[in-house]
C-alpha cells in the first residue's frame, strides 16, 4: 500500500489530500483572500503558514507524517521542461528560492513536499509543473526578440482535464484538437494539437484575458509610461500584473463566488466586470481557434469559475461557434498528483531527472 500526501498551493487556496491505494483518504481546500496574503511581501515569505496549512489538516484527520510513502507538490517556476514526474533534488530547490523564473504559489508545491518528505526520510515529487513547455516556434513570437513568449499555465489540470474530454470523444488525446481554458485565480486558455499544447497565454505574467487576480494583457505604451511616471515602485507596478490585477483591482474581490453574490444582490458595477472578464476569456478562445485554422473537436472550460453557470454561459454564447462547449468544473489536479507520483512508487514509470538551466 503507498500512502501519498499531495500538497497544491493555489493562488487563492491550498488543496491538500491524502490518498491511500486510489482510495481518497482526506481531501480540504482552504481559500485564501488577498487580505490574509497581504502581509506576504514574496511567495516565499508564505513558506510556513503554507506548510502549517498542510501539517493542522493531517493532524486533525488524525495522519501521522510518519505513515506517509511520499509527498507530491504542485510544480512551480522551475527552468522550462518536458512533462512528467520530477523527483524535488537539491537543484530544483535552489531554482525555486532564487525564483530563476519568478514567483507564484505553486513554487511552495515541491518545497513544503521536500521538507515533509525529508522529516521522514521519503521521496518527494512533483508532477507537470507550470512551466511544461510544448510551444511550436511561431507561438514563441511576441514582437520584439528580446521579449519571447514563454509557457506558464495550468499544465496538470490543462492535461488531466483534456485527456479525460478525449475519452469522451472516443479518440486519443493524441489525435484531438482541443482549446482548454483553465478558469482559476490566474486564467490559461490552451491549444492542445495532437497532445502537445503548441500555444498558451502565459497565465502569470500580463497576457491573455484578465483574471480574478492579475491584469492580464495590457496596453504596452500605457504601462512603459506608467512605469517611468514616479508614481508606483517596480514592485507596485509588478503586484498590478499579479495579485493585484483583474477582479481584485476593478472590485476589491479573487473570489468568484463573492462576485455572483454581489451580482445577485444588484452590484451592477461587479456584473459588467465580471462580464468583460469572460469576454475576454471568450476572445482569445477565438484568437486560439486560428492556431488549428478553425478544426476544434472541442472547447473545454475548468478551474473553479466554471462551477459558474452565468460566467459559462457568457463564455459560451461567443464561442459555440468554433466548435462544441465543455464544461468541466473544478480541477483534476489533486488525482492527476497522485497518480503521477503512484506510476513511480509502483515502478511504472522512472522519476525524470531535473537538470536547472539547459
Ligand atoms: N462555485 C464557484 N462559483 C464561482 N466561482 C468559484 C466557485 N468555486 C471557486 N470559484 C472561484 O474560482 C477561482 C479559483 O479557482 P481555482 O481553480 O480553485 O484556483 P486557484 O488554483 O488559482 O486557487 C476563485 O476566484 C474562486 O472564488
Ligand atoms: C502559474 C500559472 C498557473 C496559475 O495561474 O495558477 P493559479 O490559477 O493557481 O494561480
Amino acid at each position: 500500500m503507498s500512502k501519498i500526501l499531495v500538497i497544491n498551493p493555489g493562488s487563492t487556496s491550498t488543496k491538500i489530500a491524502v490518498y491511500a491505494n486510489h482510495d481518497l483518504l482526506v481531501e480540504k481546500t482552504l481559500r485564501h483572500s488577498p487580505e490574509e496574503l497581504a502581509g506576504f511581501e514574496t511567495i516565499t515569505d508564505q513558506y510556513e503558514f503554507r506548510e502549517q496549512i498542510v501539517l493542522d489538516v493531517l493532524k486533525t484527520h488524525q495522519i501521522q507524517v510518519a505513515t506517509l510513502d511520499a509527498v507530491v507538490g504542485r510544480g512551480g517556476l522551475v527552468y522550462p521542461l518536458e512533462g512528467g514526474c520530477y523527483r524535488v533534488n537539491a537543484q530544483m530547490i535552489r531554482d525555486l528560492k532564487a525564483m530563476v523564473m519568478g514567483e507564484h504559489a505553486s513554487n511552495l508545491g515541491a518545497l513544503i513536499a521536500k521538507a515533509i518528505g525529508d522529516s521522514i526520510g521519503k521521496p518527494a515529487f512533483i508532477v507537470d509543473p507550470v512551466v511544461v513547455d510544448e510551444l511550436e516556434p511561431f507561438a514563441r513570437y511576441s514582437g520584439h526578440p528580446e521579449l519571447p513568449r514563454i509557457s506558464i499555465f495550468h499544465a496538470l489540470n490543462q492535461k488531466a482535464v483534456a485527456r479525460r474530454i478525449a475519452k469522451e470523444l472516443n479518440k486519443p488525446y493524441t489525435e484531438c484538437q482541443l482549446i482548454v481554458v483553465h478558469l482559476g485565480g490566474g486564467i490559461s486558455v490552451g491549444v492542445h494539437k495532437h497532445g502537445k499544447v503548441v500555444d498558451v497565454n502565459n497565465a502569470l505574467d500580463g497576457d491573455g484575458p484578465f483574471s480574478p487576480e492579475r491584469s492580464g494583457g495590457l496596453p504596452v505604451g500605457q504601462l512603459v509610461k506608467l512605469c517611468f511616471s514616479g508614481k508606483y515602485s517596480e514592485a507596485e507596478i509588478k503586484k498590478m500584473i499579479k495579485g493585484k490585477g483583474g477582479l481584485v483591482a476593478y472590485i476589491g474581490t479573487n473570489d468568484g463566488r463573492e462576485t455572483v453574490e454581489r451580482i445577485q444582490a444588484g452590484d451592477t458595477k461587479a456584473r459588467e466586470v465580471f462580464e468583460a472578464m469572460a469576454y475576454q476569456v471568450a476572445k482569445e478562445i477565438g484568437a486560439m481557434a486560428t492556431v488549428l485554422s478553425g478544426k476544434v473537436d472541442a472547447i473545454v472550460l475548468t478551474g473553479g469559475l466554471a462551477y459558474n453557470r452565468i460566467f459559462v454561459e457568457w463564455v459560451t454564447q461567443r464561442v459555440q461557434f468554433i466548435a462544441p462547449v465543455k464544461v468541466a468544473p473544478g480541477e483534476d489536479e489533486m488525482a492527476a498528483l497522485y497518480e503521477g507520483a503512484l506510476r513511480v512508487l509502483s515502478g511504472e514509470e522512472e522519476a525524470k531527472d531535473y537538470q536547472g538551466h539547459q
